[in-house]
């Protein structure tokens, strides 16, 4: 048999506060985070964007200790992975690539092809399949494949979303059952899932499953769970001024709290690893208000990080992989048939639906330019030398 690699892929952090405003730039660039009509665009906003918003993401990062642990967890994670594959007789490399900074993606594909891997399983360390993350980078690696034609010899099967594996649900519960055990009445908490929000045009107009299998997902983990708990529901983390995916993480707590109720574990539901929004945004922003508005005990439950029944579980899942009929990049980036993915395939000239999408998001960027100018004093008009 060839050698076995498997790749995982992960969104990736910066590593010290200097990095963060490219790492914002490299994920503002990337036509799956923020969808543009034309191309050209892209860089100059990405640009708008990173340069605006770096003060703040910094101060942010500055909060929990001067940059992200991702990439730290994110090698832990591998390092278990590969040693649980060993303990299963599997003897695989594992490399971990990621979409926004180091170590990137094709660094990487630069190490399997150096280590001439034969057969590959890509995994993605997002449980739920988005546009934005998993849709992203196989979007990437797609694109790799094409201008590589020596990657062709590379046996892989791509892996699109694992959300329902019964140890991944197994160590979620068990978790949460934990911290549930921490409170004096422990069936009287709410448990309180919170996953990362998309745009609600990802889900409506682009077919992205991401709600779908967050919501599966959520009733899968209360199944495996087993107790008595009330639960709910939000979507945290909303970026720019369109709509995302409701109810709103503050809007909801804020609304728990106006019920009377006292008693909170707090799930991060859309990611494996401790990162930026679990350690500033749940455990400080959203703890701030939540106890501002009466919440009393408010405990967050822990990210899976290398939690060693997620691990067997994804070692399973991997093996099982290898087995099984392999998907090829194509087919997981479309797992719907209306999935559709930037840029749509073709234009059609005229008053058609498109061109109204276009020229409403045409107006939307020139609103957004004129709102930057007038709350910052600085923007885009002054960028292109209008003001
Ligand atoms: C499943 C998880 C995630 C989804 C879905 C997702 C969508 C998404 N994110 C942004 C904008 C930003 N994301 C940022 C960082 C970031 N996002 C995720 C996960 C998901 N994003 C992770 C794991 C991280 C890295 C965290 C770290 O520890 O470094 C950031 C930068 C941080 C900040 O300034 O707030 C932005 C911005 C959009 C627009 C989007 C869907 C379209
Ligand atoms: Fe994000
Ligand atoms: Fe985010």
């Amino acid at each position: 048999m060839g050698r076995f690699g498997v790749l995982l892929l992960n969104l990736g952090g910066p590593d010290q506060l200097e990095d963060v405003r490219p790492f914002l730039f490299n994920l503002f660039s990337d036509p799956e985070i923020i969808r543009l009509p034309f191309p050209w665009l892209q860089r100059p906003l990405a640009w708008l964007i990173s340069t605006t918003r770096a003060q703040k993401s910094q101060e942010n990062y500055r909060q929990i200790g001067g940059g992200s642990p991702l990439r730290r967890i994110t090698e832990e994670q591998a390092q278990a992975l590969q040693a649980q594959l060993q303990n299963k007789g599997h003897e695989a490399n594992v490399y971990v690539g990621m979409r926004y900074w180091h170590p990137y993606t094709e660094e990487a594909i630069a190490r399997i092809k150096r280590d001439h891997v034969e057969r590959l399983v890509i995994l993605p360390l997002y449980p739920h399949f988005s546009i934005s993350t998993s849709g992203s980078s196989f979007r990437l690696l797609e694109q790799i494949w094409h201008e590589d034609p020596s990657l062709a010899q590379i046996d892989y099967t791509a892996i699109p979303s694992w959300y329902d594996r019964p140890g991944y649900l197994q160590a979620m519960a068990d978790l949460i059952a934990t911290e549930l055990d921490r409170f004096p009445e422990p069936d009287k908490v709410h448990v309180f899932f919170s996953a990362h929000g998309v745009p609600v045009s990802y889900v409506e107009e682009a077919g992205d499953p991401y709600q779908r299998e967050i919501e599966g997902c959520v009733a899968l983990i209360m199944q495996t769970l087993n107790r008595p708990n009330p639960h709910v529901l939000a979507y945290q983390s909303r970026v720019g001024p369109v709509e995302w995916l409701q109810p709103y993480t503050d809007d909801a707590l804020k609304e728990l709290a106006e019920q009377g109720v006292k008693d909170l574990a707090v799930v991060p539901i859309s990611f494996v690893s401790e990162h930026i929004e679990t350690l500033q945004e749940i455990d400080m922003e959203y703890r701030e208000l939540a106890e501002e508005a009466g919440i009393e005990n408010f405990h967050r439950v822990p990210a899976l990080n290398t939690h060693p029944g997620f691990i067997d579980d994804l070692a399973n899942l991997v093996v099982e992989a290898l087995d099984a009929p392999h998907l090829k990049l194509a087919q997981v980036m479309h797992p719907e048939k209306q999935v559709k993915m930037y840029p749509p395939e073709r234009w059609e000239w005229g008053m058609t639906i498109s061109a109204e999408v276009w020229n409403g998001r045409l107006a939307m960027l020139g609103i957004l330019a004129v709102l930057l100018e007038l709350f910052m004093g600085r923007g885009p008009l002054h960028a292109i030398g209008l003001l």
